[in-house]
């Protein structure tokens, strides 16, 4: 009985052994011939080799080990590989380049030996006529009339009113009975700050909520297949993008019949203006894709830093400190009695929205606009009261002498940085390290992985400012080891705002705030298509309660 039975499990795995053998020759013998293909694709007037590396199974590549190994997939194959391999990425021969000189020669030979390559379904979104989307002396143009935007005028103009939304949103999180989601209340509070900064408008909540749900939309289809069919990602992000554009086009038909030429609010102000002088004749296609296009490069990447900010400077209390410590030195954080603590985290009672129509840099004006909004506190203590809400206003100047806040947002840049990399097409065949790069291919440049492993740092691995600091700036000897906003021709063009963004928000929530992680551990940290914690990040926000150096939280516990 027992011989029998065994032998019928041999005969049974002997069947399936014949059955599945062939499938697997058949796997490995394709795998072999893909692999051969792609040998033979090599361009045959340069001597040098391909790359090392994998080019996975036929047509997948190694797709689906990327989507699912995250920034893991890049490493084990630089480990294995070198600074500069291939593989085979969602249809393409792809080689990835990491360190300073190798991305050099990429980030330097834009329109020469490499142009810029966004996927099919974001150029088709984003539309022909935006700055990503252009290449050669059109670039160029477009490029000198977008500078004006982020001139210093332009940033010293958006100061303001961009400080004004960073209060109003961390008033919101400090109200916030449970815990904030961090990721999430920053992505709201970024797209106010396009909307109100960028575009100069001034919407009621159902306005904004609207337009970020569809932004949103928009965004989470711009990376998709580009199959145009009903209920695909790109018909949505089609379908999102034309619901954008006819805002914008009421409000640009606004802006146009009101247009003083000598008045430059927002960045279509200086965008129009630009265009004049340079006789460049703008059509409404090209303001409404341009807009979007702004909001998209802005959106998401600030908001992905903004968490990335509040993460560290929960995790390194030394570093809040030591930030905190400069604010004061400079003046920035007026110390304020406790008594005010409850009316300080009453929302009805601060200008959360308030939208402060007269704009002034000065720097002792009250929060509040009115005395009759001042009254309606319900704090007994009035001196204390002005103190509390009496939060200076910023100028480009003040946070230029802030000199370690500075380190801080610079090593966040380096240590977590939104972008992890950029794509380019090869316009020719050429070498890098040693190897041909052939034309037709993609070249992903890698920003993470250089910052990660370039020898201008000591201990890369190490949240460190200090290595920015004037006197030992670790990257200084070697530009292209610190690349968060790209480089060459390319590189961001909003790079000055979202500094400013960044310093900003430092400063409000290190002089207004208290934070205490919600969660037993820190969320581990996702990087497609953008760097964000897993689980978006979950804080308790207070006002922070100077004098007694206790928060709201803690003394409601006692
Ligand atoms: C922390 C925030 C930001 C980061 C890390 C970032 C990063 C980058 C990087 C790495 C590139 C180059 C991509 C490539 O080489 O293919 C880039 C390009 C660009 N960025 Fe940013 N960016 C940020 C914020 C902004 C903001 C606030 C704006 C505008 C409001 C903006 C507008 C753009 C535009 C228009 C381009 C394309 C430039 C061109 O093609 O000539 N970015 N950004």
């Amino acid at each position: 009985m027992m011989f029998w039975s065994e032998s019928c499990l041999v005969s049974a795995l002997l069947a399936l052994l014949r059955s599945v053998l062939p499938a697997l020759l058949l796997l490995a013998v394709s795998r072999r011939l893909w692999a051969l293909r792609w040998s033979a694709a090599r361009d045959k007037t340069c001597a040098l080799p391909l790359p090392e590396g994998s080019m996975g199974w036929p047509l997948i590549g190694e797709t689906f080990h990327w989507l699912f190994q995250g920034s893991s997939f890049h490493i084990s194959r630089r480990e294995k590989h070198g600074n500069v391999f291939k593989t085979h990425l969602l249809g393409k021969p792809v080689i990835r380049v990491t360190g300073a000189e190798n991305i050099r020669k990429i980030l330097l030979g834009e329109h020469t030996l490499v142009s810029t390559q966004w996927p099919q379904s974001t150029r088709i979104i984003l539309g022909p006529n935006t700055l990503v989307n252009s290449v050669g002396e059109l670039h160029k143009k477009k490029r000198k009339i977008l500078a004006r935007v982020f001139s210093h005028a332009a940033l010293e103009s958006y100061l303001t009113r961009l400080q004004d939304v960073v209060k109003g949103e961390i008033s919101k999180w400090c109200a916030e009975a449970g815990p904030v989601e961090v990721y999430a209340a920053a992505r709201s509070l970024t797209f106010r700050i396009a909307v109100r900064v960028l575009l100069g408008l001034k919407l009621d909540e159902q306005r904004i909520a609207h337009l970020s749900k569809t932004f949103e939309e928009l965004m989470n289809n711009l990376f998709s297949l580009p199959v145009d069919a009903p209920l695909s990602g790109l018909r949505k992000g089609k379908k999102a993008r034309d619901v954008l554009h006819a805002e914008m086009e009421i409000i640009i038909k606004e802006k146009l019949k009101k247009q003083n030429a000598d008045e430059n609010c927002d960045a279509f102000d200086y965008i129009l203006s630009a265009a004049k002088e340079n006789d460049y004749n703008l059509t409404m296609q090209e303001l409404k894709e341009t807009a979007v296009e702004l909001i998209f490069a802005a959106h998401s990447t600030t908001a992905s830093a903004s968490t990335s900010l509040i993460l560290q400077l929960m995790r390194h209390s030394e570093v809040t400190e030591r930030a905190r410590a400069e604010l004061e030195a400079e003046g920035l954080i007026m110390d304020a009695p406790s008594a005010c603590c409850s009316c300080r985290n009453d929302t009805s009672n601060t200008c959360a929205n308030d939208e402060t129509e007269n704009s002034t840099t000065d720097m002792t004006r009250p929060r509040f606009k009115t005395k009759a909004l001042l009254d309606k506190i319900t704090c007994p203590d009035k001196q204390a009261r002005r103190l509390l809400i009496n939060v200076p206003y910023l100028s480009l100047q003040k946070l230029s002498q802030l000199c370690y806040l500075d380190c801080v947002v610079k090593e966040l840049l380096r240590f977590l940085p939104p972008v992890s990399g950029g794509y380019r097409t090869v316009l020719q065949t050429f070498e890098l390290n040693g190897y041909q790069i052939p034309k037709g291919w993609s070249v992903m440049y890698s920003i993470r992985d250089t910052h990660e492993t370039s020898a201008a740092y000591m201990s890369p691995e190490l949240f460190n400012p200090e290595r920015f600091t004037p006197d030992q700036d670790e990257s200084k000897n070697s530009r292209f080891s610190y690349v968060p906003f790209g480089g060459g021709v390319r590189r961001c063009i909003g790079r000055e705002l979202a500094l400013l963004v960044l310093k900003t928000l430092s400063v409000e929530l290190l002089a207004t705030a208290e934070w205490t992680l919600a969660t037993k551990t820190y969320p581990t940290m996702q990087t497609v298509p953008i760097v964000h914690p897993v689980n978006g990040l979950h804080v308790h926000f207070n006002y922070r309660n100077n004098a007694s150096g206790r928060n709201r939280r803690e003394s409601t516990h006692i």
